[in-house]
């Protein structure tokens, strides 16, 4: 399932993103993908230590851990720094599977890739191509968001970028261990927390909204894992 996240960045956060990424030191994507990964990958990226990437990153991830549509959605364990890139010139990502384990900064911790995020950072009409398209069974989903707007999908998705014929795309894209490693479990939790969201808007002093509470973080109970 896809998962849109809206407005992490306003449109003028966005643009002042873009306009110090446009002054970083780019970097060979392919030089930190997996091997059968990289055979696909034709973009640029900030290096994991580049002090400007991790300083956006460590932005995005405090914006993140105060927006409760995130936390509901990927019932966040660990969030590894996000890490940056640019596709320009035909530049693309072609289908791959994320890798299932990463190591932590630090390098001992290892963190399980759960669900994958990309961050938009350019506005679409600003390039041609550039669509972030999952593999699901119902078929190819082509996503474009606006810049600002977040996109999380399973990281056992096979998914692509397809090629950027016009203009630049930029990008923060990282990976969530979640407290709930299966999709389908995620899925049915939000699905729950949205209806006792919209069930106690309704009526606050509806009773029912107390068991269903009770049913979710039980629910929680059973299947999280720390
Ligand atoms: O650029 C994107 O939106 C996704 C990047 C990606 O799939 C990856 O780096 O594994
Ligand atoms: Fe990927």
């Amino acid at each position: 399932m896809l998962i849109q996240i809206p407005a992490v960045l306003s449109p003028e956060e966005a643009a002042g993103y873009r306009a110090r990424l446009e002054q970083a030191a780019w970097r060979d994507g392919a030089g930190t993908a997996g091997h059968v990964a990289a055979q696909a990958k034709t973009n640029l990226q900030l290096a994991d230590d580049d002090p400007l990437g991790r300083a956006l990153g460590a932005a995005i991830v405090d914006r993140l851990a105060a927006m409760p549509r995130f936390i509901a959605a990927a019932l966040p364990l660990r969030v590894l720094p996000p890490r940056f890139n640019c596709y320009a010139g035909g530049g693309a990502y072609g289908r791959h599977v994320d890798s299932a384990i990463f190591t932590a900064p630090g390098g001992r911790e290892r963190v399980r890739s759960d669900l994958s995020a990309t961050l938009f950072l350019s506005e679409p009409d600003s390039y041609d191509g550039g669509a972030l398209i999952a593999e699901f069974g119902a078929g190819d989903q082509p996503v474009k968001l606006p810049a600002g707007h977040l996109l999380l999908y399973p990281a056992s998705s096979l998914h692509q970028v397809t090629p950027v014929t016009r203009g630049m795309r930029f990008a923060a894209f990282f990976w969530v261990q979640s407290i709930v490693r299966t999709q389908a479990r995620r899925t049915m939790l939000l699905a729950l927390d949205d209806s006792i969201q919209a069930l106690s808007a309704r009526d606050p002093a509806e009773p029912e909204v107390v068991r269903l509470t009770g049913l979710y973080h039980n629910l929680l109970r059973e299947w999280a894992e720390t």
